[in-house]
């Protein structure tokens, strides 16, 4: 159950009116989601999705609202902030940062096929075009300087095989975040963990895409490998599914062409976009936030994902 923070329709009746939606008609927790306490709100004015902020920084927080709204106004199928009466996208309630947003129509497509994939290609590389001239940042907060300071916390809980598995994979990716080919790479804002859960179907149509409190700004290859390597994958395994990547780079590649030194990182990104989930994956599991109330994910499915990676090429970007 992932609503942390109880709240009524009676506790948001006065609340409401600074926002231009009219009455607040019904309110209902959402259970999926383990950050944030989310409800589908109903008000006379349509469908909302309101989001109390349980754990993230009130600093960090500007940035993703922003993004959303900066997104959402050049058409990118993601949730629209509402704004209050002062223009205000987040205000408190229960003494903690909310905000709300419209609400996606559809629903997850948990069995992916090349059809999807392509469709979440496109939106990705729209996405990334869109967000050129958004003018605030913030580094990617689960980026390389994250990664080398969370290692060495894990170490201690791991087998020889993970711990030696991990050493040479930070290692690896530090190396290569020195080279030139590295600094050469298409920057911007990235979602950063768009995931099958984070993306609405209706149908073979994409609605939109959410969750945005893991973006910031870090190569776009990287946010393709973080995508790849969720929706192109046989589950069971993490072995990249040909059709699926193909489909996927192909869509992508049809609305920002991959230039020639993403050609030549593709593989090291796969590999990294692998170590950021199994990290934190590892951390979440060996190291438990106080308040955890749900069962963490499953650390070793990207660890299999990473262990892939390294043994077989992937197939190649388009040209
Ligand atoms: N704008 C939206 N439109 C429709 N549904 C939404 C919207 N935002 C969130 N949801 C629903 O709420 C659920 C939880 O949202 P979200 O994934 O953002 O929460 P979270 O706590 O950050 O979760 P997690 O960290 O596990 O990804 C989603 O699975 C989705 O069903
Ligand atoms: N997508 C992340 C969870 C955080 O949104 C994971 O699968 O580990």
């Amino acid at each position: 159950m992932a609503v942390f923070t109880a709240v009524s329709l009676d506790d948001l009746s006065q609340w409401i009116k600074q926002f231009p939606l009219g009455r607040a008609l019904a309110l209902q927790g959402i259970s999926s989601g383990i950050d944030n306490s989310n409800f589908f709100l109903t008000t006379e004015r349509g469908e909302f999705v309101l989001t109390i902020f349980e754990n993230l920084g009130i600093k960090q927080l500007p940035f993703y609202v922003q993004l959303m709204r900066h997104l959402a106004e050049r058409g990118i199928p993601v949730p629209a902030p509402v704004p209050n009466a002062d223009g205000e996208l987040v205000v408190t309630l229960q003494g903690k940062p909310a905000i709300i947003v419209s609400r996606l129509s559809g629903a997850s497509q948990m069995d992916p096929q090349p059809v999807h994939c392509a469709e979440v290609g496109r939106m990705l590389a729209r996405m990334h075009l869109a967000g050129q001239d958004f003018e605030m940042t913030q580094p990617n907060l689960r980026g390389l300087d994250w990664v080398g300071a969370t290692a060495p916390q894990v170490l201690p809980f791991l087998s020889e095989a993970e711990a030696a598995l991990l050493r040479t994979e930070v290692a690896f990716q530090s190396e290569f975040a020195a080279t030139a080919g590295y600094a050469a790479l298409a920057r911007g804002p990235v979602h950063a963990d768009l995931f099958r859960n984070n993306v609405m179907f209706e149908g073979e149509r994409l609605t939109g895409c959410f969750d945005f409190y893991f973006a910031g700004v870090d190569t776009w290859l990287f946010d393709v490998a973080v995508t790849v390597n969720d929706w192109c994958i046989d589950l069971a395994t993490g072995a990249l599914d040909e059709a699926r990547v193909r489909a996927l780079l192909d869509a992508y590649h049809g609305a920002r062409p991959f230039t020639p030194e993403e050609r030549t990182a593709w593989q090291p990104l796969l590999r990294a976009a692998a170590l950021r989930f199994w990290l934190s994956r590892l951390y979440d599991f060996h190291l438990p936030r106080a308040a955890e109330l749900l069962t963490p994910h499953d650390p070793t499915h990207f660890e299999r994902i990473l262990r892939e990676r390294i043994e077989r090429t992937a197939p190649e970007l388009p040209v």
